[in-house]
């Protein structure tokens, strides 16, 4: 199955003007089901602009773009995917429990179905004792991890991530990075994933796509073999070439 597929999409903003800007020119792109896709490439290269075509935020001007084999209108009608953004947009005034419900509020689930879904969500990224917290009691990594729980309340098939730990410290980002991949794992979600940073887009990628700016194109496509996903993959020789051969691609 495909979680995916992008073909030839271009997307021009403010066409017609002065200030018109070829965000993305003919971009191909595929993701598995089950795969993580990171997108990595310099400031303004389209990374973005991308991940909000997948998410219907916008509009293609031309190209094709399905979800789960639907029209990406018809996806967002049908939540095929969860929104994890680098500020993790909770509502200060609900509880953290009350955050995560709200996907499932807005699907009208029953009460007691949500809380259930909540307190599994949030065992998930190990937060089962702040479900009656509110977000300013907690710490950036942990508010992180509720908008990841958020993301997955419905049980998305697909996760849209952009830089979501982007304002971690690293040794925060390097645990999450570890959680999520065990959640998908567990939650057999496929995941966009947008990202700065090599290192990261390598630990966690099936597949690290590189793209180059003005306009927004993909440079290269690189599959990430790694003999495993936990913390000795970050040692190991695979690794190390993956970062080279990702840092050579956003080189050239
Ligand atoms: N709503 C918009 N209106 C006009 N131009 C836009 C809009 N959104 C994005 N752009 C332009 O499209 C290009 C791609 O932007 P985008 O945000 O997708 O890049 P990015 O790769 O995510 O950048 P960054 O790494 O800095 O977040 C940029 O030149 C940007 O100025």
């Amino acid at each position: 199955m495909t979680a995916v597929s992008i073909a030839g999409v271009t997307k021009v903003f403010n066409a017609g003007r002065s200030d018109e800007v070829t965000a993305l020119s003919d971009v191909d792109l595929t993701v598995d089901s089950g795969q993580f896709v990171s997108l990595i490439g310099p400031s303004g290269c389209g990374k973005s602009t991308l991940l909000r075509l997948i998410a219907d935020l916008i509009e293609p001007t031309s190209g094709t773009l399905t979800v789960a084999g639907k029209p990406a209108r018809q996806a967002r009608r049908d939540q095929e995917y969860g929104i994890a953004f680098q500020q993790a947009g909770l509502f200060e005034w609900r509880t953290v429990r009350r955050n995560v419900e709200l996907p499932l509020e807005l699907r009208r689930i029953p009460r007691q179905q949500r809380r259930a879904r909540a307190e599994e969500m949030l065992g998930l990224v190990g937060l089962s004792d702040f479900g009656g917290h509110y977000p300013a009691q907690l710490s950036g990594g942990m508010q992180q991890r509720v908008a990841i729980a958020r993301a997955l309340a419905v049980h998305p098939p697909l996760l849209l991530m952009d830089e979501p730990f982007g304002a971690l410290d690293e040794m925060t980002r390097e645990r999450l990075q570890t959680e999520l991949l065990q959640i998908c794992a567990k939650t057999e979600t496929s995941t966009v994933f947008v990202t700065h940073s090599i290192s990261e887009a390598v630990f966690l990628s099936d597949k690290v796509v590189v793209m180059s700016a003005r306009p927004g194109r993909i440079v290269a496509t690189i599959d990430v073999e790694l003999p495993s996903r936990d913390e000795a993959a970050r040692q190991s020789t695979a690794y190390f070439d993956t970062v080279t051969a990702v840092r050579k691609a956003l080189r050239s």
